[in-house]
């Protein structure tokens, strides 16, 4: 993946103000204006840290430039700020523009919004938190995450909680040959009656160095893995709230969190609420770029190719007989599981979707700002 660029619908060069305003000399270029990494967002208000990991590292508040108008800023967006950047008490800066995103990902579309919206930019995996037991997997619900990342131009990792309740195996077997790392996670309980979680240094390993997008299901342990992870996270997202005016436990919009202890900079992105992602826009020939073995075998498609299981004289299916013995199977596997993956996207139905409603999300700003965002489908 690495790379490929992918683009969205404000994937576009800012336009400079309308109307009669007068240009000053520094409208539109802002040369004054300082880099900053978004953190959270919340009706309105931007938590974003200025010079982030420079030596002048600094949280604090911005808001849109009216110039952005009805562009959407996201927790992962790189922007430049004017004004107040210094993050005293009660100051406030201006975002004055997105510099182009290296990936974005979107949630899923729903009836009252038909636009698939962006909901992270520049991550480079998607974390999908799943537990072995207590809840059951769903793999529908893997396979879709996997989709829309891949697509996003991000990778996979799956972090296998609740590891003490069940035997991950057959789950890392369906995910391994589609290229998804694998991290699992278990609970122990030391003779003292302290509990603590194993598997942090390899989750932590997987993570270092790069921005990842953790989304699971409630109760799956998603929470258990970032406090573990960011020690003073419920303090971070604290004083994002005071920053942003909401209150200590109400947010439930996507936030930034700097690990500490893996190295190189490393951020999660928590992302409460956001539950399955748009796939209504994935081209399946864009999917099979996430496949790239396969995707050389599909170049002697005939023109049009679906690579459906169904599809006539699919190269993939020649690429699988052509084959003997174990080697037959490798292939038959992958492209079994290319195939899952493609049907998740084409499917209408999602047979073991969530039949609890979605918790509402505010992860909209402003104007924008939409009811229940996290709807399965
Ligand atoms: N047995 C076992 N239980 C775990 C493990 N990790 C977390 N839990 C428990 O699973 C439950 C859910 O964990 P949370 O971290 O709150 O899950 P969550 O995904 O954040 O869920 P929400 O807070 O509802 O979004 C809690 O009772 C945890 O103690 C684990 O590795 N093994
Ligand atoms: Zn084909």
């Amino acid at each position: 993946m690495a790379g490929r660029r992918t683009y969205d619908e404000r994937d576009v060069r800012v336009r400079p103000g309308r109307g009669s305003r007068p240009r000053t000399k520094q409208r539109p270029e802002h040369a004054d204006a300082d880099r900053a990494l978004v953190v959270a967002v919340d009706r309105g208000r931007y938590g974003v840290l200025v010079d982030p990991d420079g030596p002048d590292e600094r949280r604090a508040t911005a808001m849109k430039a009216r110039e952005l108008g009805r562009e959407r800023v996201v927790p992962g967006d790189l922007v430049d700020v004017v004004g107040d950047t210094s993050g005293a008490e009660g100051s406030l800066s201006r975002i004055v523009r997105i510099t182009q995103r290296r990936t974005v990902l979107r949630r899923t579309a729903d009836d009252a919004d038909p636009v698939e919206r962006v909901i992270v930019a520049n991550a480079d995996r998607l974390v999908v938190v799943t537990a072995m037991a207590d809840p059951e997997p769903r793999t529908r619900m893997i396979d879709r995450c996997v989709v829309a990342a891949y697509d996003a131009g991000m990778d996979v990792l799956l972090a296998l909680t609740k590891g003490d309740l069940a035997d991950p195996e057959p789950l890392v077997a369906l995910y391994r040959p589609v290229g998804v790392e694998v991290v699992v996670t278990r609970r122990e309980v030391d003779a003292d009656g302290t509990r603590r979680i194993v598997g942090l240094d390899a989750l932590r390993a997987a993570l270092a160095g790069r921005t990842s997008v953790l989304v699971g299901h409630s109760g799956v342990g998603k929470s258990t893995l970032v406090n573990a992870l960011v020690p003073d996270a419920l303090r971070a997202v604290g004083a994002v709230n005071d920053v942003t005016g909401r209150g200590r436990h109400t947010s439930t919009s996507a936030v930034a969190l700097r690990v500490p202890d893996a190295g190189a900079p490393t951020w999660v992105i928590d992302t409460p609420g956001v539950r399955s992602f748009g796939l209504a826009h994935v081209e399946p020939g864009h999917l099979l770029g996430a496949f790239a073995d396969l995707a050389a075998v599909a170049e002697a498609c005939p023109r049009g190719c679906t690579h459906a299981a169904d599809a006539p004289d699919c190269a993939l299916d020649e690429w699988v007989a052509a084959a003997t013995g174990d080697e037959r199977e490798a292939r038959a596997a992958r492209v079994g599981s290319f195939r899952r993956l493609l049907a998740s996207r084409l499917g209408t139905t999602d047979a073991d979707a969530d039949p609890t409603p979605a918790a509402p999300t505010t992860a909209d700003d402003g104007p924008d700002a939409r009811g229940p965002a996290g709807a399965d489908g």
